[in-house]
């Protein structure tokens, strides 16, 4: 697939729930190849709805997403998702559960078993293959739900706060092992957070959400990405800063 191929292109969406006011307005964005594009908003801004027209889940009112040239008119195989819980099945294995995407299509293969227990390694669990989700705490349930989504290897992930409901030392580590995956991958992920150090620390693109529109896009440009602590550089908290004034231009902080 070429780079174009595998861009990501929301066009000028505007998106109402049936009966109800419009939650979405003239929305767009455009992700690279690769890009790691956070979306950070107020609870109700419409970030859950954009990531499901973004997913093929909801059609736009008006607008479109393509992938590349190809406007997108239903869910794809190309777009993996990851929801704010991991919503894993109770009676299958971790190994199982992993291996989900593929049983529903097709039989799975020792390379795909293979694969899979490869992703659970890779994100520190694979010891625990055979056990079930009830026997999982919850950040290794999220990361199973990782694996889970990445065992397509899909050119674009979607996640929708998947992090939030862990506590603040793993989600550090989950945030350590979905960089190291998607880059390892070269996948193009759309991630919405309400946490803006979050954001900063994963992001090569992060989007403001305000009332159903963007209102602020910005390149993030932190050095030393790959080492930890580039989460404490002050040119991270100067993005932190900026993004935050976007999302509350009417306290006065900083008006960009
Ligand atoms: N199925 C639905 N039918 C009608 N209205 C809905 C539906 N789903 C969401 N909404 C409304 O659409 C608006 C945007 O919701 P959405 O979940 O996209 O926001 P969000 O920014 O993701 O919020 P949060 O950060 O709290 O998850 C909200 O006012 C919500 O009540």
């Amino acid at each position: 697939m070429t780079d174009r191929a595998r861009a990501l292109t929301l066009q000028q969406v505007d998106f109402a729930y049936p009966g109800e006011a419009p939650i979405l307005q003239d929305a767009s964005l455009s992700l690279a190849q690769g890009d790691f594009h956070c979306l950070v908003g107020r609870s109700g801004c419409g970030k859950t709805t954009l990531l499901k027209i973004a997913a093929g889940l909801l059609r736009p009112t008006a607008g479109c997403v393509r992938i590349g040239d190809t406007i997108l008119d239903g869910p794809s195989r190309q777009i993996g998702f990851v929801f704010q819980t991991p919503s894993l099945l109770d009676w299958r294995s971790v190994l199982d559960n992993v291996l989900l995407p593929i049983s529903l299509h097709r039989s799975v293969t020792a390379t795909d078993r293979a694969r899979a227990m490869d992703l659970l390694a890779l994100v520190g669990i694979d010891a625990h293959a055979q056990r079930y989700p009830c026997q999982m705490s919850g950040g290794q349930q999220s990361r199973v739900s990782l694996a889970r989504a990445l065992v397509t290897e899909p050119p674009f992930l979607l996640m929708d706060e998947p992090f939030a409901a862990v506590d603040a030392i793993t989600r550090e580590d989950l945030q350590n092992d979905l960089l190291r995956l998607t880059r390892a991958q070269g996948t193009t992920v759309l991630f919405v957070t309400h946490d803006i150090a979050e954001a900063v620390y994963l992001a090569s693109h992060v989007s403001v959400m305000q009332s159903g529109r963007i209102t602020r896009s910005l390149a993030i440009d932190v050095p030393e990405r790959a080492s930890g602590d580039s989460r404490y550089h002050p040119q991270a908290i100067r993005q932190c800063e900026e993004i935050k004034a976007a999302l509350a231009p009417a306290l006065g902080t900083v008006t960009p």
